[in-house]
């Protein structure tokens, strides 16, 4: 952990003498080595003192308005020292942007991100050449608008309309129904002066399906809205109130031909109206699985934030006595506490690493996709889409469970742990709603059984569902990893097959494959996340096989956690077909015990290990230096309410109702002291 300058906790300094391990070795193995984990604190630090410099008042205590005011102004901040820096890789922007504004959309976010994204992706060299100077220098400021009042999930059913005009050489653009008006996208609402917007391409009356459009809604210089659009903020929200989430409806809105996305060349409408199909009609949809590869690490980031706060928290709260008139203890060393947060610094590591191996996987089929070879696209987007459901559901719990384990605190904004959840539990629902995402997953599995029973050769990401479906797992009390990974593709092969077999009898039935389909979905759900879960597993054993020594041995005791804590929540489907016998579910639920019991002195050591500066984690809990009363009191007297000892609202409101009650009471004479 990098060296901060106060006074720690004794209780939280004890943690750290008793590790069996050295943090700062495995932050080193997290951020690729000592070189970079200094620049990594070099950049975090630069962009913590610089925001310092800004002044800007406590956020929770800021109205709408002044929250979307601080969004920009560290939005702006940012961008501007990102630029100044030169960073250029994803991960040092990531960390850079992460340290000024640790939880909190902005209105830049999807200029940054799906805006950029769609134009490099989807734009074709001329196009690229015209835009990104404009949009690198933010002349232009661009969101991705896509979802609709009434439509998010099915793109099939959206209903703003690109037409084709031969005579001027231009699309026009509608919302023709209230249900078309476009919703939510980020920045829509106030910031950008432009967006791709996804439509329904309409030329020689015929509909082509949805393509990218790029549509300038509000003038360069004045910001105004253009003549033809209505365009504004949807209101507050759960969460993110720094970013004008937006609503946005076209009245014949005409953009000139060259403004549709032309970069898979053979899609654009030709000047006379004639459409070519691209090579594939999904590819389209490619800037939404980067960011759904994005989600994977940016969940299990969020989660160790919070898995950070409650495990410090627990090391120096202390509440109630185990052994009777020996003395209060540090809530960490109740055995619940350490399954309430252990599991979830487990989980935490689990979806970074599956992160960073899906980005990696996502950056080689792009480039893959660039020399125009599509064949590994299908296994990008059902494991995109499975990991992406199932790290954001794992996040949100985790977040919640951590929240929970630091009791009234945890709800109170001075935790830092309801930031991190409102951040967090949204991409539950953005980027493909999850249970749709694992739905698109199962639809890729039961194309591989059936290729299974033609007896085709699966592509390697599938090929445990070849394997034999007998046999009995052979876990013991040593744990070994394989056997862990074997039982989680074990599980995924059975439920597979299983509803597999149900669809394959539905249709020699003569059922309708559709309604098979949907009486079935909530087994193929549930074969996805199967499926999903053993893909995490096994990047994490992978990982621990990479790693050494001391670090090596307690980050196997926290793989073995981390499946564990699987097996045993859904513990019926790994016993359904005796695949995991009764007596070794008991030894497993046992051993779960002990592995809590043999990282808990290692607890504070993992979690500083993430290395979150205090200022990312925001939390009066999760301080580096273990002072939470100290904070929290000092939260308490910042309160706005405190500002004055009596308020207006006393005589506006309070005062009047009081005296409304008492006049008919004789005992309320009262003198103004008791
Ligand atoms: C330490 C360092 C670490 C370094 C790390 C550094 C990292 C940097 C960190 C950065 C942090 C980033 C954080 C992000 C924050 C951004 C904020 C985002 C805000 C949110 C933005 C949004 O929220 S924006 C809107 C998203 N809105 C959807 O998400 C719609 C879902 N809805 C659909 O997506 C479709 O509607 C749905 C259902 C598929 C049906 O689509 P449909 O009807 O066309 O398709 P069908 O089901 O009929 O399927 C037909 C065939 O298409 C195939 N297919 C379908 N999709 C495909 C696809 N994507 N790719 C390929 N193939 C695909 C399918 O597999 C079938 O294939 P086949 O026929 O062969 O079986
Ligand atoms: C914070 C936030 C930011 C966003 N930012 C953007 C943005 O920048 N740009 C943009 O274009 N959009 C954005 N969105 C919209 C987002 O992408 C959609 O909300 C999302 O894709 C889900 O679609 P929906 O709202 O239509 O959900 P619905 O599809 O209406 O989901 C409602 C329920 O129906 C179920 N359901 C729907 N279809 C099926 C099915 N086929 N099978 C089984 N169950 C089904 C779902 O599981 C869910 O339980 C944002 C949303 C949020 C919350």
């Amino acid at each position: 952990m990098a060296v901060q300058q106060t006074t720690v906790n004794p209780d939280l300094a004890v943690e750290r003498q008793n590790a069996t391990f050295n943090a700062e070795e495995l932050t080193y193995f997290l951020y690729n080595g000592p070189e970079w984990t200094k620049r990594k604190r070099y950049l975090q630090n630069l962009a913590i003192q610089g925001v310092a410099k800004l002044k800007l008042k406590q956020y929770a205590t800021l109205s709408r308005e002044e929250q979307y005011e601080s969004g920009l102004q560290k939005g702006a901040y940012a961008i501007t020292m990102v630029k100044k820096l030169g960073l250029k890789s994803p991960a040092e922007r990531m960390l850079f942007t992460e340290a000024v504004n640790p939880h909190e959309a902005t209105g830049f976010n999807l200029h940054n991100s799906m805006f950029t994204d769609t134009i490099n992706r989807l734009a074709s060299d001329e196009q690229k050449e015209k835009w990104l100077p404009l949009v690198q220098s933010f002349r232009m400021v661009g969101t991705y608008a896509q979802t609709e009042l009434g439509h998010g999930t099915f793109l099939r059913g959206l209903e703003t309309t690109a037409t084709y005009d031969p005579q001027t050489k231009e699309f026009i653009l509608n919302s023709p129904t209230i249900s078309s008006i476009k919703y939510w996208p980020g920045g829509l609402g106030k910031t950008a002066n432009c967006c791709v917007v996804m439509a329904q391409l309409i030329s020689n009356g015929q509909n082509h399906g949805m393509q990218s459009f790029m549509v300038q809604i509000r003038d360069y210089d004045t910001h105004e809205p253009l003549p033809g659009v209505t365009v504004g903020d949807i209101g507050n929200k759960f969460g993110y109130a720094g970013i004008d989430n937006g609503f946005l409806r076209l009245n014949n809105v005409r953009i000139p031909r060259e403004n549709m996305l032309m970069r898979y060349a053979k899609a654009s409408v030709l000047e006379n109206g004639t459409f070519v199909h691209p090579k594939s009609d999904r590819l389209v949809y490619g800037t939404m699985t980067m960011v759904r590869s994005a989600i994977v690490h940016d969940a299990g980031r969020g989660l160790a934030k919070a898995a950070t706060i409650a495990v410090r928290y627990s090391a120096v709260r202390k509440q109630s006595e185990i052994q009777p008139g020996a003395g209060e203890v540090k809530v960490l060393d109740f055995q619940t506490q350490q399954q309430k947060v252990l599991p979830q610094v487990a989980a935490a590591y689990a979806l970074m690493f599956t992160g960073r191996n899906v980005l990696a996987f996502y950056m080689q089929v792009t480039s893959q996709i660039e020399k125009g070879a599509l064949e590994e696209l299908p296994q990008l987007h059902a494991l995109s889409a499975g990991l992406k459901a199932v790290s954001s559901w794992d996040a949100t719990n985790g977040i919640e469970a951590c929240r929970l384990a630091c009791g009234g605190h945890g709800y109170s904004q001075a935790s830092g742990i309801p930031k991190i959840y409102v951040d967090v539990c949204p991409s539950c629902t953005y980027e493909g709603e999850n249970t749709v995402m694992t739905l698109q997953t199962a639809r890729y599995l039961i194309k591989c059984y059936n290729q299974l029973r033609q007896g085709e050769q699966l592509p390697s990401l599938i090929r445990f569902l070849q394997s034999p479906l007998e046999g009995r797992s052979s876990l013991d009390n040593q744990l070994e990893l394989q056997e862990l990974l074997a039982a989680f593709e074990h599980r995924a092969r059975r439920m597979v097959h299983e509803v597999g077999q149900k669809l394959q009898t539905a249709a020699e039935e003569g059922k309708k494959s559709h309604e098979a389909w949907n009486s079935n979905s909530v087994e193929l759900s549930a074969a996805a996340v199967a499926f999903a879960q053993a893909y995490i597993v096994k990047v994490f054993t992978d990982t621990v096989s990479r790693m050494e020594g001391k670090v090596k041995a307690v980050m196997t005791s926290l793989c073995q956690l981390y499946a564990l804590d699987g097996i045993i929540r859904y513990l019926g489907d790994f016993m359904k077909d005796g695949y995991i016998s009764s007596e070794q579910a008991v030894l497993l639920q046992s051993q779960l015990l002990t592995l809590l019991a043999e990282l808990r002195p290692n607890a504070v050591a993992l979690v500083d290990a993430f290395d979150f500066p205090d200022a990312v984690l925001d939390s009066a809990l999760g301080r580096w230096d273990g002072n939470v009363y100290e904070a929290l009191y000092d939260y308490s007297l910042r309160s706005k309410l405190n500002e004055k000892q009596v308020l207006d609202a006393y005589h506006k409101y309070q005062r009047p109702f009081m005296e409304s009650q008492w006049k008919n009471c004789p005992q309320a004479a009262v003198t103004s002291r008791l």
